[in-house]
């Protein structure tokens, strides 16, 4: 039987007031497979252990099937996990390592039947009466999940399983995952930091920062239409280009995004997306360009809804398939802090020491450059302002524990050229602002203008706090409403 699981507004505040987890809702339907994904310390393995048992739950339910279960024992909610580190016994044979939640549950009945059925399921049959230690890391875990099928439980929870194994072998199990899970139709909750691990596994992916989930969504649609810069920045290879933009709408001229030194021009007629946007005249917003959205062709092959941009390129990264063309177009970038590991912070914090200062700012920079965003001038941008490190003139709001965890909205910098800027007389750190995919076999020299052309279909802007605001949220009233 597969289960039905619920978190309804979960936390989880360890000692001395660490918020890990906060007010986290999901609802996961039986048979489903959903992945927790995001940075590491943003709490996916706190769910996991609270789903588990492992773990208290501080404040909020768990149900399963609909029934209360925060007090159930572990044992009684029927769950198998499956960790990173494979957890096996070394003395006991892979054969009796398999059989030993059966022999557990039913020490009197014959397991040889169900543990070679499980077996044959992952293609171990042949080692079943070797020693853990004489296998490869990738049997290793094939047979810790031996371990976890042969119950037939009602729902898998698998912390980064495959974090261990290297890239081969990870893609060859993802794929058997994908297979057996489907096959046995459990419900699955799968932990990974690993954005395209995600994207191929999850029915659904739910992605979370600083203990609190940023949305949930099938993978299709958490790529395509992000609700906050955080999700539109974490997921995605390359990363997500992000400019600061200033909208500028002028009654009577045409619509464009202000990006510094260049400016984008929105087509006439505006789109319904576009017209949304001239509420923001005057506004700072991200701008957000996917690679797809950019390519580099002269004006004069722009296709319709194509507009021109021109960059200076600062270095190419060779890839063999193709490369990345990193440009400066003269924008400030906007980096989403805590992309790479967010950390809830603890106790209450003192005045003027709860940013990161010029040290972790330019630590958030090069983290940027890092997945090709950083810039001169950048600008950090947080979603739910959780940890973003930015205290002057930003509505945040405290959790209620007194834990120094922050889940107001999101902020951009007001002073882009301040603290990170290089100082006088030394080179920026970072000069491109934008990365474009090519074929291999474009050659460009450094310091070379290329012409560029911008899909404005592909266009994504999010406000000052981080929001998307286009393409617009689906349940947003219509213009005249
Ligand atoms: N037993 C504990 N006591 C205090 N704090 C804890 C404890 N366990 C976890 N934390 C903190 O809670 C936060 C969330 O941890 P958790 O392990 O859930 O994150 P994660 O997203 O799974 O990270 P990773 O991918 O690195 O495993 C972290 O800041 C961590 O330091």
């Amino acid at each position: 039987m597969s289960r039905a699981i619920s978190l309804h507004r979960v936390s989880k505040v360890y000692g001395r007031g660490t918020r890990a987890v906060d007010r986290f809702s999901l609802d996961i339907a039986p048979g489903e497979f959903v992945v927790l994904l995001g940075p590491s310390g943003c709490g996916k393995s706190t769910v996991l252990r609270m789903i588990a048992g492992l773990e208290d739950i501080s404040e909020g339910e768990l149900l399963l099937d609909g029934e209360r279960a925060n007090l159930v024992p572990p044992r009684e909610r029927g769950m198998a996990m499956v960790f990173q580190n494979f957890a096996l016994y070394p003395r006991m044979t892979n054969r009796d390592n398999i059989g030993f939640p059966l022999r557990l549950e039913n020490p009197r009945e014959d397991s040889t039947a169900r543990v070679e059925a499980t077996a044959r399921m992952l293609g171990i049959e042949g080692i079943l009466d070797r020693y853990p230690s004489q296998l490869s890391g990738g049997e290793r875990q094939r047979v810790a999940m031996g371990r976890a099928i042969s119950r037939r439980p009602s729902a898998f929870l698998m912390d980064e399983p495959l974090s261990n194994l290297d890239a081969k072998l990870r893609n060859h199990l993802r794929a058997e995952i994908a297979r057996l899970t489907a096959d046995l139709g459990v419900t699955t909750v799968y932990v990974t930091h690993d954005q395209a691990e995600a994207m191929s596994l999850g029915d659904r992916v739910a992605v979370m920062r600083g203990g609190v989930l940023q949305q949930v969504s099938t993978p299709r649609e958490v790529y395509a239409l992000p609700e906050n810069v955080f999700v539109a920045a974490f997921i995605g290879t390359p990363r997500i280009n992000l400019l600061q933009g200033v909208v500028y709408a002028p009654l009577d001229g045409r619509m464009s995004i202000d990006l510094g030194r260049q400016r984008l021009p929105l087509p006439e007629p505006l789109s319904r997306d576009h017209q949304l946007l001239r509420i923001q005249q005057g506004r700072q917003v991200v701008v957000g360009l996917r690679s797809e959205a950019v390519r580099i062709a002269p004006p004069s092959q722009a296709r319709p809804g194509e507009v021109a941009l021109s960059g200076i390129v600062e270095h190419m990264e060779y890839q063999g398939h193709e490369a990345l063309v990193h440009l400066n177009t003269g924008s400030r970038a906007a980096v989403v802090a805590d992309l790479e590991s967010p950390r809830p912070r603890t106790g209450p914090r003192r005045r003027g020491h709860g940013g990161p200062g010029v040290l972790g700012r330019l630590r958030e920079r090069t983290a940027g450059r890092r997945g090709g965003q950083g810039g001169r001038g950048a600008g950090a941008v947080g979603a739910n302002g959780s940890g973003n490190g930015h205290d002057r003139g930003t509505a945040q709001e405290r959790t209620p524990s007194g834990g120094g965890h922050v889940t107001g909205p999101v902020v951009v910098l007001d002073d882009p050229w301040g603290a990170a800027a290089a100082p006088p007389g030394r080179p920026a750190l970072v000069a491109s602002d934008l990365v474009v995919r090519t074929g291999p076999d474009l050659r460009l020299r450094t310091g070379a203008q290329v012409p560029l052309l911008v899909d404005l279909a592909h266009l994504y802007v999010f406000d000052h706090q981080g929001r998307r605001i286009c393409p617009a949220p689906a349940d947003l009233p219509g213009l005249d409403g």
